[in-house]
């Protein structure tokens, strides 16, 4: 570990001067695309007008004949579009693969200065976020960059998961972790193949009311991932960075999506990754908290005054600590808002 006195100082001669605070932005969808798939590419600009955040996917996903063609169709991309508000971010390939070191040459070498965030798959401890923090302060000092791209690491290998609190305070650099849960259920050894979601094989079954032990017994599905998930959440804000959730692969099963993205947002996440079309209002609309929830904590935030004391709003108490809860709810209400007019409208903000 760096000396809390050193933690922020750049990592190389000419490297920008990390941020103390991760900046939030508004972050309720990371839309992954193929920068190598010219169908999903021609998509990018009316997308990015629609997501939070667009990911240039070049890691799982992309076959391996075509990892150059979706490197240098990532950088054609950024080159000749002018995303605005949407941040652009990568997904490069994992660091004990043959196209990483390219990967982040190249790239922070010729869009470096639009590039918000790598992130990075199947971190397994601080000492894979030390390479990669290194060798960007490197790269942003040779190609002159004033603004210090940020890191994000993917939680999907049981390694990773022990060491999750150490991943999320091992550089400056960390804007946040996502879970993968299809690599973390291989790393696991779990006995599911679903990308993310739950498995009805995972469940408690109601106590017998009889002799008859298969007859009227209520059966509750359980949530493979409120482990994890409660883990990464608890190690990021910790570290004050972001937590999200990641894939779900059941592209037509949007009911399901949006139940696990609804976990993910109440158990504190910020936002998950949408790999099709389909999935972008989803979290859009489950990222975002409702016009309902945000005028409740308006209430209890203006009755509540300094804080300080308790009151009663329709019927429950509501002091110190619930106050700090609405205040949560109206921060990214606000945030929120900012980038979205119709939010702003919803909220009455
Ligand atoms: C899942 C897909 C392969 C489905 O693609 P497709 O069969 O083409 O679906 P559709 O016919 O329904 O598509 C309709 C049109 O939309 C375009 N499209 C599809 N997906 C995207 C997208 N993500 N961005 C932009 N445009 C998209 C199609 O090209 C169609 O266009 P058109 O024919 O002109 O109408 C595909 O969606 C896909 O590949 N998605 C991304 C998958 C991905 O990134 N996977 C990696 C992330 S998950 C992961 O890595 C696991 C994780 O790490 C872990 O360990 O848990
Ligand atoms: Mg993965």
């Amino acid at each position: 570990m760096r000396s809390p006195r050193a933690f922020f100082r750049p990592l190389a001669v000419g490297a920008p001067v990390p941020n103390v605070d991760i900046p939030f932005k508004p972050s309720r969808m990371i839309h992954f695309f193929d920068p190598s798939n010219e169908k999903m590419a021609a998509k990018v600009p009316d997308i990015a007008k629609k997501v939070d955040i667009l990911l240039g996917n070049l890691e799982d996903a992309v076959k391996t004949d075509k990892k150059e063609a979706a490197r240098q169709g990532l950088v054609d991309i950024a080159k000749a579009n002018d995303f605005g508000d949407t941040q652009l971010w990568t997904r490069v390939n994992s660091l004990d693969s043959p196209w990483v070191l390219d990967d982040l040459i190249t790239l922070v070498s010729e869009i470096g200065d639009k590039l918000d965030v790598i992130m990075v798959p199947k971190v397994e401890g601080p000492q894979d976020i030390h390479y990669v923090d290194r060798l960007l302060a490197q790269l942003e000092a040779r190609a002159g960059l004033e603004r210090q791209i940020l890191v994000h690491a993917i939680l999907e290998t049981a390694e990773g998961v022990a060491n999750v609190e150490e991943i999320a305070a091992a550089s400056p650099r960390m804007q946040g972790i996502s879970l993968g849960p299809a690599d973390l259920a291989a790393s696991r050894r779990m006995k599911t193949a679903r990308v993310g979601g739950g498995h009805p094989g995972y469940l408690v079954r109601q106590d017998p009311t009889g002799d008859d032990l298969t007859e009227g017994r209520a059966i509750y599905q359980q949530d493979l991932w409120h482990y994890t998930i409660a883990r990464m959440v608890d190690a990021c804000a910790m570290n004050g960075i972001l937590p999200f959730y990641g894939p779900f692969g059941d592209i037509k099963d949007v009911v399901a999506c949006e139940d696990q993205f609804r976990n993910a947002f109440l158990l504190g996440c910020v936002g998950a990754w949408s790999l099709h079309p389909v999935q972008i209002d989803i979290a859009k609309k489950v990222f975002s908290p409702s016009p309902e929830d945000v005028a409740h904590a308006k209430r209890v935030v203006e009755a509540m005054g300094d804080g300080s004391g308790a009151v009663m709003i329709d019927g429950k108490m509501e002091d110190d600590a619930s106050c700090k809860q609405n205040i949560v709810m109206l921060d990214l209400a606000k945030a929120l808002a900012e980038r979205d007019p119709e939010l702003a409208a919803a909220y009455d903000l």
